[in-house]
């Protein structure tokens, strides 16, 4: 298992296993893998790199707007890998060419947080994957609080090659499968506002902050936002 690694140097977004033979697969692939928050992205995104990195490949794991606040790509089971953040202008084609004219091998991309791409940048992962037999693999959201699809999902689920819906079920409080990730804010759950908000789904730390989290509902508690028998108005009170 990776240890955490808490350095702040960007390179490290490079993983750091020596390249071994030509290691190149003979066609790229978009593949998009998504769920409702707290499923297990983050976490099959560290362990495909990990799989992949320990045969030699060499990929860049890029993220947008990860939890921490850093450019991380960060599991809840723990784990964590320094990643280069995506900007909305940047151009994904020309970040790994500049790469590639540096010498550095980039054989893969792991995206996490993909839904916070733009069209664009979808469009340019798949000009990759055509283009230069990348292989791009995107980890994220398929749909926001307001149960819309994200702009970035949508254009993944329009262009990617393949499409994996994470297996693992995120239960919602009535015992559900949960599939909605309401925005709640001081124990209500709201739908109007940014698009973008980064929060966990635990409760905030500190008590005398703003609360506001995200809880993964079915769709019936979702319509209705019902947040279960717990739920408490002002700071969630922590049940363990
Ligand atoms: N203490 C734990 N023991 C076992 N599994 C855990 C624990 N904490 C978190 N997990 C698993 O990690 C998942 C969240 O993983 P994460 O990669 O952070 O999700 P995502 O990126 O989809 O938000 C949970 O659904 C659960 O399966
Ligand atoms: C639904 C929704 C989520 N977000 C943010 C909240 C988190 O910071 C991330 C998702 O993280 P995870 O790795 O999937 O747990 O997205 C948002 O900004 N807007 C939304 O509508």
């Amino acid at each position: 298992m990776e240890p955490i690694n808490a350095s702040p140097d960007p390179t490290d977004a490079l993983s750091s296993v020596p390249a071994s033979g030509d290691g190149r697969a003979p066609t790229g692939r978009l593949r998009f893998f998504f769920g409702p928050m707290d499923c297990g992205k983050s976490t099959l995104a560290l362990q495909i790199d990990h799989n992949q990195a320990r045969q030699g490949r060499r990929g860049l794991l890029l993220v947008r707007h990860d939890r921490s606040g850093t450019p991380t790509i960060s599991s809840r089971m723990g784990l964590a890998r320094n990643a280069l953040e995506v900007h909305q202008a940047m151009d994904l084609r020309t970040l790994v060419r500049d790469h590639w004219t540096r010498g550095a091998r980039v054989d893969y991309l792991i995206v996490d947080e993909a839904q916070f791409l733009s069209p664009e940048q979808v469009d340019q992962l798949a000009e990759l994957a055509d283009d230069t037999h990348l292989e791009v693999y995107c980890f994220g959201l398929a749909t926001d609080f307001r149960s819309t699809l994200f702009p970035g999902s949508q254009r993944l689920f329009e262009l990617a090659d393949e499409l994996d819906a994470i297996q693992v079920e995120v239960l919602c409080w009535c015992g559900r499968p949960g599939r909605f990730n309401a925005r709640v804010h001081d124990g209500d759950v709201v739908r109007a506002g940014d698009t973008v908000l980064v929060a966990d789904t635990a409760p905030p730390a500190a008590p005398d902050g703003v609360d506001i989290r995200y809880q993964v509902l079915c769709r019936n508690h979702y319509r209705t936002g019902d947040l279960g028998p717990h739920a408490v108005k002002g700071h969630q009170l922590s049940l363990t």
